[in-house]
């Protein structure tokens, strides 16, 4: 489970960014007193637009970025107090996740499953779960190096569910994959669910949320503009498509 409650972020700007944005606002506040709760064996997707505060909020999740306020509990782990506690239970896989380019994927899950104190035979399960599920067999002996922008993002799936989190934590999982790919993704998400994870994935395309989740929440501009279930979201809807009804929520605040 994951317990968020009015999370606050705000970053002090550099002068640099000042200029960049034009303003003269020495902070900008990037997540806006937001609270949800995802629940075990449910999917939660955070929809907004660019510069919502998803991957902010994200990170938070993920005990990368500390709340200037709030809180946020992971698995009934206070993840701001024990942010080491809290990180056990979580996987979590950002755009931005570096792979050593000397190594294989083999090897940099090998390395992984160690540093998580994964035990061998379990290592062993996992990694031929993952890989198989992925369709990764044919280039884990390959350096990451030489690998294209998909099969790197497949590794660093791997990377985050090596040590069967309970709790998963995807910022954009498909950004950027070709069908068949972000396919395979969504069968791990998938699978997640059935085992009774908590799942919890930021978007900005709609139908992929239509196609995955059960719990819908809409940021924009760092503040929570709708939270609900897709069934309640479905049913209550003003236009004639997600995406529409997504845009007239976002417009409207
Ligand atoms: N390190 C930072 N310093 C200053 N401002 C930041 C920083 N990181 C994010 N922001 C600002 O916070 C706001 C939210 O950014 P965030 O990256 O969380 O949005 P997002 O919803 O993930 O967007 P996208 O869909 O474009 O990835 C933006 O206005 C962004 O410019």
């Amino acid at each position: 489970m994951i317990e968020v409650e009015n999370l606050y972020k705000e970053f002090t700007l550099t002068a640099k960014q000042k200029k960049e944005l034009n303003t003269r606002e020495s902070k900008a506040i990037a997540v806006d007193g937001i609270s949800f709760t995802c629940q075990p064996g449910r999917i939660f997707s955070l929809l907004g637009p660019n510069g919502a505060g998803k991957t902010t909020t994200m990170r938070m999740l993920s005990t990368i970025y500390r709340p200037t306020s709030g809180g946020i509990k992971i698995g009934g782990v206070d993840a701001i107090a024990s942010p080491q506690e809290a990180r056990k239970k979580i996987g979590f896989l950002t755009g931005s996740t570096g792979l050593y380019a000397r190594l294989t994927p083999n090897e940099v899950i090998d390395y992984f499953g160690k540093l998580y104190e994964v035990p061998s035979a379990q290592l062993r399960e996992r990694k031929q779960y993952l890989f198989e599920l992925l369709n990764m067999t044919d280039f884990i002996h390959k350096r990451i190096g030489k690998l294209s922008t998909g099969m790197k993002q497949k590794v660093s799936i791997c990377r985050t569910m090596i040590h069967d989190p309970e709790v998963v934590v995807f910022d954009e999982p498909t950004s950027g994959l070709d069908v068949i790919t972000s396919a395979g993704i969504i069968q791990l998400i998938r699978n997640c669910k059935t085992q009774g994870k908590t799942v919890i994935f930021s978007s900005h395309i709609m139908s992929e949320v239509d196609l995955l989740c059960d719990d819908l929440a809409i940021i924009h501009k760092g503040k929570l503009l709708h939270s609900g279930t897709m069934e309640e979201f479905r049913e209550n809807m003003q236009e004639d498509s997600l995406t529409g009804e997504f845009i007239r929520i976002v417009n409207q605040g």
